[in-house]
């Protein structure tokens, strides 16, 4: 059979499925994307099989916000900017090689991005891959559908989208994504099409890698094989892109915005263009140059170079002519499960340049890259965000804020909290940590802390512990910001988590939700966490702890002095027995959970103010009965002090970052 008789019987079985996604371009209220994702995804043709059955607009689940696409940012006013062009042929010449080395690390840390000429890849070969990815894409479907595949650990594999199932919106662009290095899988599994090439430019670009590597470590001020030395140069992964031709390219893109989760990435482009990178927040074209590769900075140089390099924004246009062309070779050696942890190079960091960030593994960095879908939440500033607390760890002082108890009651520490806000212009997040936070829309609990509950539980102003209670597991399950930065299966929802925690047992139905990791779904029925956790105060303190113990480097590590820990519990409870600044004697109506009557309601708010005006007591341990320590004057006075305590402790951490 010939080819093209290939061709004609694979247009005609995928006609039916492709005639569903076109018919998906308009608006209709019975739009399901997942399933328009699920057709499209089963075509195995990828966005070139929509291109080829003729279609005319853009599928309703490739159209991107108009924020994502505008170029506004590409402002005429900075047509000036170019990306540098950095001439290699001297490299081995004593004063060119300094030149380059300073033109390289000007470029590396104000752009994260550069075109290198004369770098010793001959054009033949340049221009014979380019030809190899297309010869790969434009042969029949049912060739190119053997290698489709999902699997991440798919040493060889095509698809279109890595993120298609997570992303906002679907990129015009399909991708055969090979390892060459380490560990390479044996020649034949690599496509035929492409095979022989590949391998050869693979050499091309590892001795390129090295030198940059090189030039790079210098323009760091480091020995020449300091990056390499490390392992930056053994692993690379090529991503070959095909972007077709689009009907409407001003509705969607052919790569969403991104940082590379690499340490650095050579790429060799066709002649079509659309490649941009953000430079003082404009977007700058990066235009095909006729014997250049492009290079840029991955995000694991920034942080082994402490911010020193910088790993720039950038994205590709989708075009209306095409196929636009283009290999990325990642340097990265996520498809080896080591255990080695990348962190800022020690000869880069002094006084006036403490750690940026946390060490991590560069599959461990990766696998949170991929967990989420483009454009995500990066990977690098929830380590840059726990570097903080790597410092924060280290200070004198742990403070912790426990909320406990709620429904209406919870007027009484809502009404505290309110005086800690507005009178003593503090805020809640000033607390390392907050437990509890959400117990009951009458207490205006947490709001400062939340920001709002449209998040993840990551993104909370300072880290929050939830506890909940499987009713179905029958477990306590505990929703905490430090292990959703710490592990990408621990990411939720805050609504969700919020929601859990305030489906008190007998007032309100478990709340169910699923949550969809890379390790699978999990399924949660949740309850109130106080069923287990009635002191969430010791949760706090028992993550606090963990962190410190992985903090390698913390003068804590070892000794975990409790004096640390200063805990402000504040209840709602009724038991004399309860804690701090419990009041004695709530009466029946008082103490309920659900008495939302607006007299109640005032009355609660009365009591939060009066007992603020109270001495501040403390348990005689002979009697059990609060009495009054005289010289801590009354509890407003004791809250003074805490904002006080903890403003000069943001002061100090201010001065030692
Ligand atoms: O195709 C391009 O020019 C860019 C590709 C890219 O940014 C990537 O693979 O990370
Ligand atoms: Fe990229």
């Amino acid at each position: 059979m010939s080819v093209f008789a290939l061709c004609f019987q694979f247009i005609e079985t995928m006609t039916s499925s492709l005639q569903q996604i076109m018919a998906s371009t308009g608006n209709g209220l019975d739009y399901d994307k997942e399933q328009e994702l699920k057709t499209f995804d089963d075509t195995k043709a990828g966005v070139k099989g929509l291109v080829d059955s003729g279609i005319q607009s853009v599928p309703k689940f490739f159209v991107a916000s108009s924020e994502e696409t505008c170029n506004e940012k590409s402002d005429l006013r900075h047509t000036h900017f170019n990306v540098p062009i950095i001439d290699l042929r001297d490299i081995d010449k004593d004063g060119a090689r300094c030149e380059i080395v300073k033109e390289i690390g000007i470029a590396s840390s104000t752009w994260g991005f550069f075109q290198v000429v004369n770098h010793d890849i001959p054009q033949d070969i340049t221009d014979e891959v380019i030809e190899s990815i297309r010869r790969f894409n434009e042969q029949p479907n049912h060739v190119k559908e053997k290698f489709y595949s999902r699997d991440k650990m798919k040493k060889v594999r095509f698809n279109s989208n890595f993120d298609l199932y997570k992303a906002r919106f679907a990129n015009w662009r399909d991708t055969l994504s090979c390892l060459m290095a380490p560990n390479p899988p044996p020649p034949e599994e690599y496509p035929e099409a492409c095979r022989e090439i590949l391998l050869k430019f693979s050499k091309y670009v590892t001795k390129l890698g090295q030198d940059l590597f090189k030039l790079l470590s210098e323009a760091l001020g480091l020995n020449s094989n300091h990056l390499t030395n490390m392992g930056c140069a053994d692993g690379h992964v090529f991503y070959c892109h095909y972007y077709p031709a689009c009907p409407e390219p001003n509705l969607t893109l052919g790569h969403t915005k991104h940082r590379d989760p690499d340490f650095l990435t050579i790429l060799l482009q066709n002649q079509i263009g659309g490649l941009q990178v953000l430079h003082d927040n404009h977007w700058v074209n990066i235009p095909p140059v006729e014997g250049a590769l492009v290079v840029n900075v991955g995000e694991l140089l920034q942080v082994i170079s402490n911010d020193k390099f910088k790993a720039a924004e950038h994205r590709v246009l989708a075009n209306c002519a095409g196929p636009r062309l283009s290999v990325a070779c990642f340097f990265t050696t996520h498809f080896e499960p080591s255990e080695k942890l990348f962190s800022p190079i020690e000869e880069l960091l002094s006084d006036d340049s403490p750690p940026l960030y946390r060490g991590t593994t560069v599959k461990g960095y990766i696998d949170f890259f991929a967990s989420a879908g483009l454009p995500a939440y990066s990977s690098l500033t929830r380590l840059r965000e726990s570097n903080y607390e790597l410092i924060r760890w280290k200070t004198n002082l742990v403070s912790i804020l426990s909320l406990h108890g709620g429904g209406v009651r919870g007027i009484i520490p809502g009404t505290i909290l309110a005086f800690w806000e507005s009178q003593l212009q503090a805020s809640l997040s000033w607390h390392d940590v907050v437990t509890n936070g959400v117990k009951s829309k009458w207490g205006n609990y947490g709001r400062p802390v939340y920001q709002s509950v449209d998040g993840f539980i990551q993104w909370t102003l300072t880290d929050v512990i939830i506890p909940t209670f499987d009713i179905r597991l029958l477990q306590p399950i505990s929703f905490s910001t430090l292990k959703a930065k710490r592990n990408a299966s621990k990411v939720s929802w805050l609504s969700d988590n919020c929601i859990g925690t305030s489906a008190a047992p007998y007032y309100m139905p478990p709340y169910y939700f699923e949550l969809h990791a890379s390790t699978g779904t999990k399924k949660f029925n949740l309850v109130d966490g106080v069923v287990a956790a009635n002191i969430p105060t010791v949760l706090a303190i028992c993550e606090v702890k963990r962190e410190i113990s992985q903090n390698k480097g913390s003068p804590c590590l070892n000794s975990i002095d409790f004096s640390k820990f200063l805990v402000f519990f504040l209840g709602t409870g009724s038991s004399k027995r309860d804690e701090k600044l419990e009041t004695d004697g709530l009466k029946y109506t008082e103490a309920s959970a659900d008495h939302p009557m607006k007299d109640n309601r005032e009355n609660l708010e009365k009591i939060g103010k009066d007992l603020m005006k109270k001495p501040v007591s403390a348990v005689n341990w002979e009697t059990g009965l609060y009495e009054p320590m005289e010289e801590r004057g009354t509890y407003k006075d004791a809250l003074c002090e805490l904002a006080e305590r903890l403003s000069e402790e943001r002061r100090f951490r201010r001065k030692y970052m």
